[in-house]
């Protein structure tokens, strides 16, 4: 073996041991990972992203996968001349945007992925928030001020759910089995209709019933950035409502965010926002000291 090569190995070996408090400490915990949709278009993205998870089933912790699927959402609405409007990063959906939404999340991205575990070795399981009554969803109700009369008006998102009950039964039973869920954002409510749900805000509900160790949101930024575009590392709920209301956050970064602060207040211990286009980024982020991407943390 060369200088260089032994040099390599060492090196990797030194990765190995630097993760094993990590494998210690997490052994037998649940971590729950969003996979956005913006982060899903590339194959070789996804097949890392796979193996990402396997690597953490098979170190003994417990990854439970809620994915997303905006764009192909978007797509799909476009191709069949259906109009989308998205109201603080929800997207209105009257009926047929429900049953095109439905198709789109539970069928081929759900399978999708489920085959993507697959092939980097793992046994997943792919369900919706309906299948096992895993999610019950109500209407999410939103409200704004008109600007003309200053009056706070309702506005009608149609079936836009949020979980008001979540039972784990489901994800235990996989989970048990040496399955790994993943996930697709759409529950049932009460009156038996077909509620969407933001991928986000269904992983975040999910993290905080499992208690889970870390909420990973992967999405297509560095993290959450500052006005002027720099990284904000460490974050807490107070800081998350001052950048929502001087306006750095906008769009889909507001129910991000929203959700971290919710799963942590409700018992998951740390969410973090981080890059899923960068190779292997999860792994990056939580095994070495190298970490990146924004942790939103009590404190
Ligand atoms: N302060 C901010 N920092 C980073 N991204 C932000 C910020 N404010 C708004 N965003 C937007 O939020 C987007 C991520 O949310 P979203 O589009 O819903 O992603 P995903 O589909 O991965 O869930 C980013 O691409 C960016 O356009
Ligand atoms: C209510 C609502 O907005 N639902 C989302 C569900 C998918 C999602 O959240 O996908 P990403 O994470 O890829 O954005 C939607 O219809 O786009």
């Amino acid at each position: 073996m060369s200088a260089t090569d032994e040099k390599t190995t060492l090196s990797k070996a030194e990765t190995l041991i630097e993760a094993l408090p990590y494998f210690q400490r997490y052994a037998g915990r649940t971590f729950v990972v969003k996979y956005g949709g913006h982060a899903m278009g590339d194959p070789k993205a996804a097949r890392e992203f796979a193996e990402d998870i396997v690597l953490l089933k098979a170190v003994g912790i417990n990854p439970v996968v809620v994915h997303g699927g905006g764009p192909q959402i978007g797509a799909m609405l476009k191709k069949l001349g259906v109009e989308s409007k998205f109201v603080d990063g929800l997207r209105v959906t009257d009926k047929a945007t429900a049953e095109i939404a439905e198709m789109v999340l539970s069928g081929a991205i759900n399978k999708e992925l489920v085959g993507w575990i697959a092939q980097a070795g793992g046994k997943a399981i792919g369900i919706s928030g309906k299948d096992g009554g895993l999610v019950t969803a109500t209407k999410v109700e939103r409200t704004a001020r008109d600007p003309e009369s200053n009056i706070e008006r309702a506005i009608d998102l149609g079936f836009v759910g949020e979980p008001s009950h979540v039972d784990t039964a489901v994800i235990d039973t996989a989970v048990a089995a040496g399955m790994i869920p993943i996930i697709a954002p759409i529950g049932a409510g009460e009156d038996g209709e077909t509620y969407n749900i933001n991928a986000d805000t269904m992983a975040g509900a999910i993290a905080a019933a499992l208690g889970a160790a870390r909420l990973f949101l992967l999405t297509d930024v560095a993290g959450v950035l500052s006005k002027e575009g720099t990284l904000l590392t460490d974050l807490s709920p107070k800081d998350v409502t001052g950048l929502r209301e001087d306006g750095t956050i906008s769009g889909g970064m507001i129910p991000k965010l929203e959700t971290c602060v919710q799963a942590v207040e409700a018992g998951c211990d740390a969410a973090v926002v981080l890059d899923g286009r960068v190779p292997h980024a999860m792994l990056l982020e939580f095994f070495t000291s190298s970490g990146a991407g924004t942790l939103i943390s009590a404190k």
